[in-house]
């Protein structure tokens, strides 16, 4: 089932929460919607659902238009599941029960489940590790075994598009990374194209095949997790997306310049987008820089700050008027003085997602 966005656009009085939104979402596709809080998300995900109607512009599912300024298909007569932050379980209805409702209630439900509820409702539970808790109510389940019973319920009519809107942002990290996994082998083994509204970019980077990046009601950026987080397009996605330094310094046709650096240059950055090269920067991720104390071919820095993270550390390095933040396994004092160098980059691999 291919969505396709035409410019829409959703004013609420006289403001734009959505700005001419172009989005086409494939069959199967797994797509992270990523912005900061306000940004037009929910709203985006609600007009997908069919609970708001777009002030101007069309949604088309399978090249059938369902909502427009006209008119509107309502979220009972799409192929949609939908599991929210909060869970939303009904207090009096046990598991089964609640994996039951949209087989009997779902206009949409195929009738090949419908014929066989009974093996759905099992299979699902198996799918999401339930089947032992089946007679449970509500107040009898974790936080993750809710959140579990939230995405059988919204996947036990087979929809062909499922929505979820921050759906573990009330769980504790451990079980987030848990549920991370969870997610990503239900998207697996249903196939179903999957809308995944967070603001949590780790989330994004992590189980997409795809990221919009939205800002003010726009997209600001949309491509592979790889595309976003190695050639953020804008100074927005370079700071949103695990904060990018900027580097100050000369674009010239043979590299980048940095400012006070005069060996180990020019650093290439054919993928760098314009927007950086009009503005004299270069983004780099702090574990992009390659951090070195036994060399001279590069940028010149002193050590101003370092916090111990296990495995490596953050290093704040005071580089002339910049101050940069540099992730490496290489152990320093402050007052180290180090280089710093742009490793060449891997080229982008295409993830493919069904
Ligand atoms: N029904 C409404 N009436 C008026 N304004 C609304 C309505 N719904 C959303 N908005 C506004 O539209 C903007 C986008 O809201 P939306 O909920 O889509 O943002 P979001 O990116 O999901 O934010 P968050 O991450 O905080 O949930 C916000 O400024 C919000 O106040």
């Amino acid at each position: 089932m291919s969505i396709q966005l035409n410019e829409i656009c959703k004013a609420f009085g006289r403001f734009q929460a959505l700005k001419s939104v172009n989005l086409t979402i494939a069959e199967g596709e797994f797509v992270a919607i990523l912005g900061p809080s306000g940004c037009g998300k929910t709203t985006l995900l609600r007009m997908l659902a069919g609970f708001e109607q777009p002030s101007s512009g069309e949604i088309r599912i399978q090249d059938k238009v369902v909502a427009s300024a006209h008119g509107l298909t309502p979220p009972e007569k799409r192929r949609i599941g939908m599991v929210f932050q909060n869970f939303a379980l009904w207090p009096h209805m046990n598991v089964y029960e609640h994996v039951q409702f949209p087989i009997r209630n779902h206009k949409e439900t195929p009738s090949s489940i419908r014929e066989h509820e009974d093996k759905r409702i099992k299979d699902v539970l198996e799918l999401v590790g339930l089947s032992h808790l089946s007679k449970r109510m509500p107040h009898e389940l974790s936080g993750g075994q809710k959140q579990r019973v939230a995405i059988a319920r919204a996947i036990a009519s087979e929809p062909s598009l499922l929505l979820m809107d921050e759906p573990l942002s009330s769980l504790d990290a451990m079980l987030r990374m848990d549920m991370r996994r969870e997610i990503q082998s239900v998207h697996r083994k249903t196939r179903s194209a999957i809308v995944y509204v967070t603001h949590d970019q780790s989330e994004a980077l992590a189980m997409a095949d795809r990221i919009i990046v939205m800002k003010d009601g726009q997209i600001e950026q949309a491509g592979t997790p790889e595309e976003i987080y190695l050639y953020p397009q804008t100074e927005f996605v370079a700071k949103f997306v695990s904060k990018s330094n900027l580097v100050h310094g000369q674009w010239t046709p043979n590299g980048f310049f940095p400012d006070g650096a005069e060996t180990g240059l020019p650093w290439t950055g054919e993928k760098i987008s314009p927007y950086f090269k009009e503005n004299g920067t270069y983004p780099v991720r702090p574990d992009q820089f390659e951090l070195a104390s036994d060399s001279t071919a590069g940028l010149q820095g002193t050590v101003a700050n370092v916090q111990f993270q296990g495995k490596e550390f953050i290093y704040d390095i005071q580089s002339g008027a910049q101050q940069l933040e540099v992730v490496s396994p290489v152990p320093l004092q402050i007052g180290d003085t180090v280089t710093l160098s742009i490793p060449l980059q891997k080229p982008v691999k295409e993830k493919s997602y069904v």
